[in-house]
């Protein structure tokens, strides 16, 4: 490892990545998937790039936004929750927007929602008048109470917001939902959703100097194929000709296949790139309409 961790030099692009946690090692893949690799420093908190100046850096995920906001780095994978809302809590103190989300990368997804105990019967935000809600996300959640014309109070947690109520610290609260198991396990329903939120890419609404420029447009061309062909396959299959008014309507969102003749007669063997989920269902339905020899196969990478 030879670059400074402090100052990013203006040759190399630096992304942020979380260090351990839930975001860590899908956004390490996928920037692995456009082609990345890194040599670690030895304090697992920096990661050299090596087959491009793109370099890691492995940080708590609250710290990223402020990281692009200083300019330490220059990218970072982050949940939208957390970007939003250091973005407000940045406002409120009278900074001025200097990062902002580049693209939504597809997983991490959930939602920040109002829950509240299940003996509660739910009539609407107004029932939550005069009570005391935790949460972690102060500024995401006050700007939706202003929304809605509620004045509560807001019981600020770092954390296991969910057994607030039953400790008596709030009424209701409001956090990450997934599943739903958290919320069930503490007696809560979620009743109002006020972010749906996933990893996103997160850059500086500034532009970048020419040379970060052209790196940071390589790597968003590189995630838009590596995105758009994670979870698609490529089906290839054989049928008769008369088959395909039947086969050709079950292709999973399909890109136009190639089709090629096997023989005089007519036997096609054909290939079909597919956007949509191949399941062993679809497969057999497949089979049912006429296709033969099917086989799925995972695609690497795609340049449009
Ligand atoms: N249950 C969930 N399902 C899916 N995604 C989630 C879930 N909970 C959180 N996330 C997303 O993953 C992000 C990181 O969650 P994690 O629990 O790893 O954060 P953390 O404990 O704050 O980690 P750190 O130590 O980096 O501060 C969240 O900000 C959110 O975007
Ligand atoms: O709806 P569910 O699928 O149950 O997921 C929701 C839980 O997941 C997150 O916590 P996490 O498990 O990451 O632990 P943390 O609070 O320590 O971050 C979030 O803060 C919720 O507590
Ligand atoms: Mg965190």
């Amino acid at each position: 490892m030879t670059s400074s961790v402090t100052a990013p030099a203006r040759d190399r692009l630096r992304i942020a990545i979380q260090k351990s946690g839930r975001l860590a090692d899908p956004a390490r893949s996928l920037l692995a998937s456009c082609g990345l690799s890194w040599r670690e420093s030895r304090d697992r908190l920096f990661c050299f790039g090596e087959t491009l100046p793109v370099d890691l850096l492995l940080v708590r995920d609250d710290d990223i936004p402020g990281l692009i906001a200083d300019g330490v780095c220059d990218l970072g994978v982050v949940g939208r929750n957390v970007l939003t809302e250091t973005g407000l809590a940045r406002g409120a103190s009278g900074g001025a927007p200097v990062f902002r989300e580049w693209r939504s990368l597809g997983f991490g997804q959930c939602r920040l929602a109002v829950a509240v105990p299940d003996s509660w019967q739910w009539t609407g935000a107004e029932q939550l008048s005069g009570k005391r809600i935790a949460t972690s996300y102060p500024g995401l959640l006050r700007q939706w109470l202003e929304a809605q014309g509620v004045d509560a109070e807001i019981v600020l947690l770092s954390g296991s917001v969910e057994i607030a109520p039953r400790l008596g610290q709030a009424d209701a609260i409001c956090d990450l939902v997934s599943s739903g198991a958290t919320l069930a396990a503490n007696q809560l329903k979620p009743v109002e959703t006020i972010l749906e939120s996933e990893a996103v890419l997160a850059g500086p609404i500034a532009e970048f100097d020419p040379v970060r420029a052209g790196l940071a447009e390589l790597l968003m061309r590189r995630l838009e194929g590596a995105l758009r062909v994670r979870k698609s396959k490529l089906l290839m299959f054989q049928a008769n000709r008369d088959a395909l008014p039947r086969v050709m309507p079950l292709l999973p969102d399909a890109e136009t296949p190639t089709v090629m003749r096997l023989d005089e007669g007519d036997s096609l063997a054909l290939q079909a790139l597919c956007h949509g989920a191949v399941t062993w269902q679809r497969l057999e339905e497949l089979k049912r309409a006429g296709a033969r020899g099917l086989m799925v196969l995972p695609i690497e990478g795609m340049l449009a």
